[in-house]
């Protein structure tokens, strides 16, 4: 048995001040995080994911730099925790086992390893080096509507042989349909649930996030991902006080203070938005044409600087079958969208 213990029937893990960095383009300040996270935890919230959108080592060129370095956000989440583990993200390639030491240093308790959904092979170094580390371990397979319910599954055992200790079926596009996400949650609950836990992170592209999660839950998925008012790419995640507040009238156990937490997305989080996510015209692109929910604001800056329509380049990014990483070719969209128009 590889998994720890869960005190409820399932748990949120909140991942507003990470993926909902992409919201915000990475900005949040030190003050934004240390009043989240107080927000967070007094609401019983047992894991807090923070780190850039495209995780730990993510601030760049390619993905956009972080205006707080995100081990000063890793360390400040830290000690505004009374109860919550703070969670941090790691995609091999963009992350190192390095900034993993010293995201374990500056307090992170657990590391969610997020690979291509057929490429869990690049992960097992990560899940070693975490568990030597003493860190509780999951393991993101994005982009999960890319492949089949049994593909998805045997890339869940590559992660758990290799230490992972909750595989997640990941919506990184918001493109499942329930049909298609309980698939997903059953396959891998069958392959590895005797071992690990299984969990869901879902994007509101199509407005299925809560939706599928209910859906996990009923198929034994016992970890969901939320965000508070939906921060997160694309449209957004399932928003951690609608989760809280649907589970809360199933009768199924999460440990969380539906009031607190409505308090801490109208109060703390809603404030600093730049904007609210939504479901408008782009965002409905990615879930309908299966796109990356991080390509949006790339999108939206190339839409801007060559005067092509983003939910255009979106489409066209969907078409080519674009995959986390392949954030550059967007440019390349965009200009050869203006091509087109201009004939040339
Ligand atoms: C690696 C970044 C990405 O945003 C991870 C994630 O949340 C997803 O694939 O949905
Ligand atoms: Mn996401």
């Amino acid at each position: 048995m590889n998994r720890p213990e869960l005190r409820h029937d399932v748990r949120i893990i909140d991942t507003t001040l990470r993926d909902g960095s992409h919201a915000m383009a990475h900005r949040f300040t030190e003050d934004e995080v240390r009043q989240t996270v107080r927000a967070l935890d007094r609401a019983g919230i047992e894991v807090i994911e923070v780190a850039h959108g495209d995780g730990i080592g993510g601030s760049s060129f390619n993905y956009g730099f972080s205006a707080t370095d995100e081990m000063t956000l890793i360390a400040a989440a830290r000690d505004e925790t009374k109860q919550a583990r703070i969670a941090v993200l790691l995609v091999p390639g963009i992350g190192t086992v390095e900034d993993l030491r010293r995201a374990r240093d500056a307090g992170a308790d657990m590391v969610r390893v997020a690979t291509h959904c057929t490429e869990a092979d690049v992960s097992p170094q990560h899940f070693a080096a975490a568990r030597e580390l003493g860190m509780e371990t999951v393991g993101f397979l994005m982009m999960a509507h890319r492949t089949s319910p049994e593909e998805l599954a045997k890339q869940a055992r590559i992660m758990v042989d290799a230490g992972c200790q909750c595989p997640y079926v990941t919506d990184s596009a918001g493109a499942l349909l329930m049909h298609e996400a309980k698939a997903r949650f059953e396959a891998l609950v069958a392959e590895v649930g005797d071992e690990a836990w299984v969990g869901y992170h879902g994007h509101q592209n199509l407005s299925l996030g809560v939706a599928n999660s209910v859906i996990a839950h009923e198929a034994g998925v016992r970890s969901i991902d939320g965000s508070l008012c939906a921060l997160g790419a694309g449209a957004g995640n399932s928003p951690t006080e609608v989760l809280a507040a649907v589970f809360d009238r199933l009768g199924v156990s999460t440990g969380l203070d539906v009031s607190a937490l409505l308090d801490a997305a109208e109060e703390v989080v809603r404030p600093y938005l730049p904007r609210w996510p939504k479901m408008d015209r782009n965002a409905i692109v990615q879930g309908w044409a299966g796109v990356y929910s991080s390509f949006l604001l790339h999108a939206e800056r190339a839409a801007e600087r060559y005067k092509v329509p983003a939910h255009e380049i979106l489409r066209r990014c969907g078409e080519l079958g674009f995959v986390g990483g392949q954030e550059d070719m967007i440019i390349d969209v965009a200009l050869g969208l203006v091509a087109e128009r201009d004939g040339s």
